[in-house]
């Protein structure tokens, strides 16, 4: 008898509505067309593309204001296209909906940007549209800038965002799942009674920062919630996914690393009564393919001579002072650099230089390594990837050098060595993106807290 086979791995395809969204200088590659996003075109063929290699989901990243301590210069950011322009990713999501079936249709939104009870109507359109397809990954925005553009005259410190998004998801979360009763919509042309009024109900939400009377303006779309997707972890960030998140998305440096944080989170979300097998993680990674070791090598050296140190740098947001604006002296250990951002970054950094403080001019070089490339033929990749499913991670979320051409080449050339392996599906499951991913109901499962608001406002 054989050892039983891991289940398969879950594939996602990290991208930004930008330019230059994590590996900066590889827009000027001569076959590179990230450079083209403002063209819907990019993002249908790309979309095509994937679902051709039975990706699960396009996952689309996003920040709402510019990297840079408060007033600081954003030149580079400029000069580089880091994250400067980008677009507004859940626009494209309409055109992929109908250019696509089967593809997961994920995209980051604040809770800064957008009042919850517009976002939770744009989330339930676009579920209508695409058959249940949607993933919205939660974040709480980590910028000195966005907190400027919606009005504050600075960033909320870090447990407090949390918080924040508490509230904002039991708003959304009441809209999704408590406004309208299952069966409420009849669109009956013989009774004359489109939807019961009986079943349709506000919510009466009063908080801290929002008061939201209701009724939800759509019916519940085929997933109700989206899928839930969230990156964090700190000890709020892992509290957080442990109550809320169906998928939490993990950049952690080493196998190790992210078997021991997902542990971790699976131990809280036991701890809320939900069950562990209830959230899947995934992390980021890169691939470089090459038909040889050789080959993979010589395309490595190459994308290394088109990066862009000074792009990481503004990234990194830490290259200036969060308070004053002022470039940071490039000696300056990263321990004593003062931020309100991710702590997951700062940990991720200490555990890749082991023997002494990693320094912001380290910042750079670091980074490229951090951000999981590996680097060898599709054999080699598919071994590496066994590790991870072995370790207990459940999904990749494929970050690129170019676009389309890191997808193309890993959909033709890794995905039949994953398959043939086990280690990638062949074909899609019926349903909606939660039924797809978790193989269950499409709606949220029973011990979800979202799910409490079910029936919780009967009789308003
Ligand atoms: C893999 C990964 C992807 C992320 N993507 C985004 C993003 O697209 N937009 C954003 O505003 N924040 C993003 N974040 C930041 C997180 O939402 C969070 O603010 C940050 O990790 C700090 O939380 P923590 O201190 O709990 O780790 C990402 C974080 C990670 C680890």
């Amino acid at each position: 008898m054989t050892a039983a086979q891991p289940s398969r791995l879950q594939f996602g395809a990290f991208v930004m509505n930008t330019g230059s969204h994590m590996q900066h200088g590889l827009w000027r590659h001569p076959e590179a067309k990230q450079h083209t996003f403002d063209d819907v075109n990019l993002w249908v063929d790309l979309a095509k593309t994937l679902e051709r290699g039975r990706f699960d989901t396009i996952f689309f990243a996003d920040v709402v204001g510019v990297y840079g301590g408060a007033g600081a210069s954003f030149d580079v950011n400029a000069r580089e296209g880091m994250q400067l322009p980008s677009n507004d990713p859940s626009m494209l999501l309409s055109a992929l909906a109908i250019s696509t079936e089967h593809l997961g249709l994920a995209f980051t939104s604040s809770i800064l940007q957008e009042h919850p009870f517009t976002f939770a109507r744009k989330i339930s359109t676009i579920d209508h549209a695409s058959g249940g397809r949607v993933g919205w990954n939660i974040v709480t925005s980590f910028l000195e800038n966005a907190a400027r553009n919606y009005g504050l005259d600075r960033l909320v410190e870090h447990d407090e965002r949390y918080a924040w998004a508490e509230e904002y998801v039991a708003v959304v979360g009441k809209l999704w799942e408590g406004s309208w009763d299952d069966g409420a919509l009849l669109a009956d042309k013989a009774s004359g009674v489109f939807a019961d009024p009986t079943k349709v109900h506000r919510i009466d939400h009063v908080g801290e920062r929002y008061r939201v009377e209701g009724p939800h303006l759509s019916s519940p779309s085929p997933q109700r919630s989206p899928l839930l997707f969230q990156a964090g972890s700190s000890g709020a960030g892992k509290a957080f996914a442990a109550d809320y998140a169906e998928v939490q998305f993990m950049m952690a440096p080493s196998i190790e690393a992210a078997r021991a944080s997902a542990e971790s989170t699976r131990a809280l979300v036991a701890e809320t009564g939900r069950d562990p097998r209830d959230v899947k993680f995934w992390q980021a990674m890169s691939f470089i393919v090459g038909s040889t070791e050789e080959e993979a090598k010589r395309i490595e050296a190459e994308y290394d001579e088109l990066l862009s140190a000074d792009a990481f740098l503004a990234h990194s947001n830490l290259g200036t002072d969060q308070a004053t604006g002022k470039p940071i002296d490039p000696d300056t250990p990263l321990k004593d650099v003062e931020t309100q951002g991710g702590h997951s970054m700062l940990e991720a950094l200490k555990a890749l230089s082991p023997d002494r403080e990693p320094t912001v001019r380290d910042l750079a070089k670091l980074t490229a390594k951090l951000r999981g490339r590996v680097v060898g033929t599709p054999e080699q990749i598919a071994d590496h990837l066994a590790e991870w499913r072995a370790a207990g991670i459940d999904g990749i979320n494929v970050a690129n050098w170019m676009i389309p051409r890191s997808y193309e080449v890993f959909v033709d050339e890794v995905m039949p060595v994953l398959q043939d392996r086990g280690l990638a599906q062949r074909e899609y499951a019926p349903g909606t993106l939660r039924e797809k991913l978790f193989g269950a109901e499409p709606t949220l499962p029973e011990t979800h807290p979202l799910r409490a608001y079910r029936g919780a406002f009967a009789g308003r």
